[in-house]
């Protein structure tokens, strides 16, 4: 499974991550001048570490609460780990929470270039694609309109839209993520077959096994914050399936 010849694409070192539980807001807010003192701590992640290399499609399966979404969101760069180290080489389109980011009062075609910049796109790179966006967003008149007026379909669409058409070297999906109606569910589901076709390295978070087998070579069974199993997705669904 190794390549040993290139080197990793995402890189988890010993990873920690632990979440403060307040008690209620006005805790978490005393917190910031306590420095969390006596502040309960949930572990998220109890050091994990992997290693994937460029053109694999890795799925990461495990019950609610397993760390999975925090495994994501550190690769997308949205939460930071407590200790150990991680190593993202690439440009990452997340199918995660796809209307961060937006500016309400700008219109969604200003969004397609603030989007860009988040994601580390120039002037050159995003009119590049912005056609591309535009097309797949399929928002009629309302792209030049303010996002504030979209209703939540739509602003999911343009999300969706931008991050799938970024020529990413990494994609993140969570499958949980249902982006408008039935018909263009099954456009994100062709488009993201697409992508994967390409050859870009893919993190599938799922709870179906059908869905892991059919986009997956290799699998990462977490359990209460760590690595339990890292191999094939039989190995890693078989242990699932003993285990939960
Ligand atoms: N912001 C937060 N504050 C406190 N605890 C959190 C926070 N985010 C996540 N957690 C906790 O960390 C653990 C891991 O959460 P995570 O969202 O990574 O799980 P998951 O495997 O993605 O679950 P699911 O299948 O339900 O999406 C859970 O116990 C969760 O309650």
């Amino acid at each position: 499974m190794e390549n040993q010849a290139t080197e990793p694409i995402i890189e988890f070192l010993d990873v920690k991550k632990e979440y403060f539980l307040y008690k209620n807001e006005k805790a978490r807010f005393k917190a910031i001048f306590t420095k969390n003192r006596g502040v309960k701590k949930h572990p998220a992640l109890k050091g994990v570490s992997f290693k994937i290399y460029p053109g694999e499609s890795v799925g990461i399966i495990g019950k609610n609460g397993a760390g999975k979404s925090t495994i994501l969101k550190m690769i997308t760069g949205v939460s930071f780990p407590n200790s150990g180290t991680i190593t993202v080489r690439g440009k990452v389109a997340a199918l995660l929470e796809l209307t961060a980011g937006f500016s309400l009062d700008m219109t969604g075609m200003e969004n397609i270039y603030l989007k860009g910049y988040l994601l580390g796109l120039n002037d050159d790179q995003i009119k590049e694609i912005e056609q591309d966006i535009i097309d797949f967003a399929d928002l009629g008149e309302y792209i030049d309109q303010p996002v504030r007026t979209y209703s939540s379909g739509m602003k999911m669409r343009l999300g969706f839209a931008i991050n799938i058409n970024i020529k990413p070297d990494i994609l993140v999906v969570d499958e949980a993520l249902s982006v408008g109606d039935a018909d263009f569910q099954k456009k994100c589901r062709d488009k993201i077959n697409d992508v994967i076709a390409t050859g870009v390295t893919v993190l599938f978070v799922s709870h179906s096994r059908k869905a892991i087998e059919e986009t997956c070579t290799r699998a990462i069974f977490l359990k209460d914050g760590k690595v339990q199993v890292d191999g094939t997705v039989e190995e890693a669904f078989d242990a699932y399936d003993k285990k939960k």
